[in-house]
């Protein structure tokens, strides 16, 4: 029989807690609650994602940290709570989901799903199954592969980000790449539209940017570790990149904002609409590879070479 190397146990507050490993010492964890990936870590043993020092393990408050499923509403843009409730929701592994081709074909995944529940509902009145497979790939990926079927008899639309809060060495060491010339609404001025103008992104303040119809690879620098973290979307057309920097976030370390930065595949500007039985599939992958930049940190204008 084929090795599943797959293992269900508690987390933290006795939540419920799937560990998966890869035959490299690779591995993740996800909670159900909020079918959130909580850790992600590579052949070293090394976290590649960030919890915050002071994450709240108690529903129905969303976990700080890892990588949040913000659905069926990003933020406050609609009539939900923001971001929606699949993160304060219960997921269940799904043994037998329907097909799914693998990239990799990699035996480490777990599938989980999300079904509207009456509750629900009363709130969102559009009746789903959302689908989400975990998994490590050959070369030490992490993809999340989302499905969204509509089992209702009407269309519907939702917005939808993938929240990643990836590990840096610190926050004032990176920059992130990919966003030249294209327009964002900055949502510290109410979504006010701007173009970026900067060559690259560094952080020295707040920041909180929604980017419109972004490539499907965008990479975080980091000049201090010598790495980056490349993040590939399918199926999303917007991106988030967010710091809080100074912003008072209660379950967040004071310091906690020094070590991450997210940076969030999204479908926001334009919802996405599914027909009843139809199916919307969105992936994220990220990986991470050595890079060096002849600039250094001081001179963010010149870019880094990247070694694939
Ligand atoms: O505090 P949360 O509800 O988890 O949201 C955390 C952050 O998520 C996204 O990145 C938004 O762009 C930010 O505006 C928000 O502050």
């Amino acid at each position: 029989t084929e090795h599943r190397p797959i293992e269900r146990t508690k987390g933290i507050n006795g939540l419920d807690k799937i560990i998966v490993r890869d035959h490299r010492g690779r591995s993740f964890e996800v909670y159900l609650y909020g079918g959130q990936v909580t850790s992600w870590k590579n052949e070293k043993g090394e976290e590649l994602l960030v919890m915050s020092s002071k994450a709240i393990f108690n529903p129905p408050t969303p976990i700080r940290g890892g990588i949040p499923i913000l659905f069926p509403q990003y933020s406050n843009t609609g009539p939900l709570p923001s971001h929606g409730f699949a993160r304060q929701r219960f997921w269940e592994v799904e043994a037998n989901p329907p097909p799914l081709p693998s990239k990799t074909s990699s035996h480490a995944f777990v599938d989980l799903i999300l079904r509207s529940s009456d509750d629900d509902l009363k709130i969102w009145p559009h009746k789903f199954e959302y689908r989400l497979r975990v998994e490590l790939g050959h070369d030490g990926d992490l993809t999340l592969t989302s499905r969204v079927k509509n089992s209702d008899t009407k269309p519907f639309n939702f917005t939808f980000a993938l929240h990643p809060y990836f590990a840096v060495s610190n926050i004032s060491e990176i920059q992130v790449e990919g966003l030249h010339k294209l327009d964002y609404l900055d949502q510290q001025k109410n979504r006010t539209r701007f173009t970026d103008h900067e060559k690259v992104i560094t952080f020295n303040a707040q920041l909180d940017r929604l980017y419109l119809s972004t490539p499907d690879n965008i990479r975080i620098v980091d000049h201090k570790k010598k790495k980056t973290i490349v993040v590939h979307k399918e199926g999303q057309v917007d991106s988030i990149v967010w710091n809080p920097w100074d912003k008072k976030v209660s379950d967040l370390g004071v310091d906690d904002f020094k070590r991450f930065v997210t940076v969030e595949s999204a479908a926001v500007e334009k919802p996405i609409t599914v027909n009843p039985g139809q199916e919307w599939k969105g992936i994220l992958q990220m990986y991470v590879i050595p890079s060096s930049c002849a600039s250094g940190k001081h001179d963010p204008k010149k870019s880094c070479i990247h070694h694939p």
